[in-house]
């Protein structure tokens, strides 16, 4: 006997075997057989287990690599002075600034109703250490309070959909959470097109139980790591990594990876020095946005301008949503060039605040010269 197969008994315990390496070897002969006809096999070669468990592997590199390379400390001072200017001055072209661009943006909203779309974290707040303390400014709360008056506003975050609304604190926004798997309409203002009540939608209520069960796997797991954060989004879970020793970035990302082998039903995807776990469904904030829309009833609408502003890799499921339409804009939050399909950009929240403010700005000077003729 020269070669041994892996007998395992369906799909998706292939893909649970292969990250165990709790598999059941049995000589070519019995593998080679034609499955029983009670019970569905397959047989993989060692070389696939190895070949998959390497993917895996290098999977876990790529995330924590790219979580290094956006670190500032990993730019040397001379190189990130050469690149920044030449990549900077190109990027910023394809994505010019959405304040220069103002006018410009204002111009395409002619004859259309702006609904806008506000991602939370390093959007409306800046980016900090402790992810219970990332509290938006009162001056945003007031910026992002008058835009609601005048256009329908949505905040659309990673966050569970309690937790944003207790640091937003605005009745009158849509509210989609859990990177949209939560989401609600207002508790006050208009009604807009559709004239309906409240909207509740949770397209993933069914994994809640599965959800809580990883938060308390992952809590356990990652406790022995100094910084190590986990944080509950009702929908789906966070591991921070922005407080852990750089050094312990991969083991980390291993400790993730090992409770995760037991979830098929579960993906990771990655953030800000973050990596989220999520039921494998087919939403997230592009299709938040698009439920959103139709519950405004700005369906196959033409004369709708959505604006969605965020910062994040989840963002640009959004941004792309909007590209693929033709139709609004995306305005990536970014210091640094990014790969995004965001059309404009804002260098920070502060820029996203006055993006803001001149938007309701122009509204309300446009409603008073309506008024006047
Ligand atoms: O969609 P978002 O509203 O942008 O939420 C994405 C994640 O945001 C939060 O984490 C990020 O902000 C923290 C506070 O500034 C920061 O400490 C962390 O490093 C960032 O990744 C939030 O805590 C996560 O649960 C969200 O998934």
């Amino acid at each position: 006997m020269t070669k041994q197969n892996v007998v395992v008994h369906d799909t998706r315990a292939v893909a649970k075997s292969a990250l165990n390496m709790a598999i059941t070897v049995v000589p070519q002969s019995a593998a080679s057989k034609p499955p029983h006809p009670t019970g569905r096999y397959i047989a993989i070669s060692r070389k696939k287990v190895i070949k998959k468990l390497e993917i895996e592997r290098s999977r876990i590199n790529a995330w924590v690599d790219s979580m290094r390379a956006s670190s500032p400390t990993h730019l040397r001072p001379t190189v990130r002075v050469s690149v920044t200017t030449d990549d900077h001055a190109s990027w910023i072209l394809r994505h010019p600034s959405a304040l220069r661009m103002f006018d410009q943006i204002i111009n395409s909203s002619k004859g259309k109703q702006i609904v806008m779309f506000l991602d939370y974290d390093g959007t409306l707040s800046p980016i900090v250490d402790d992810p219970d303390r990332a509290f938006m400014s009162e001056q945003m709360r007031a910026a992002v309070k008058q835009v609601a008056k005048y256009f329908p506003t949505a905040i659309v975050s990673g966050r569970c959909r309690d937790k944003v609304y207790r640091f937003v604190r605005l009745a009158e926004l849509y509210y989609a959470g859990s990177h949209g798997m939560d989401i609600k309409g207002p508790t006050k203002g208009p009604k807009y097109r559709t004239g309906k009540k409240a909207v509740i939608f949770q397209p993933a209520s069914e994994f809640l139980p599965m959800i809580d069960e990883v938060y308390k796997a992952l809590l356990e797991k990652t406790k022995s790591t100094p910084g190590a954060k986990v944080e509950n989004n009702k929908f789906c879970v966070s591991v921070h990594f922005r407080c852990v020793d750089e050094k312990r970035w991969t083991s980390l990302a291993e400790q993730v990876r090992s409770v995760l082998k037991d979830y098929p039903k579960l993906r990771l995807t990655q953030g800000r020095k973050v990596l989220e776990i999520r039921p494998t469904i087919k939403w997230d904030k592009g299709k938040a946005l698009e439920f959103l829309l139709d519950s405004l009833g700005f369906a196959n609408c033409s004369d709708v301008l959505p604006v969605y502003i965020g910062d994040d890799r989840t963002d640009e499921d959004a941004f792309k949503v909007l590209r693929d339409r033709g139709q609004g804009f995306g305005i990536l939050v970014s210091k640094t060039p990014k790969d995004t399909n965001a059309s404009y950009s804002l260098r920070e929240p502060s820029e996203v605040k006055d993006f803001l403010d001149r938007l309701v700005e122009w509204k309300r000077l446009s409603m008073e010269e309506l008024s006047r003729m």
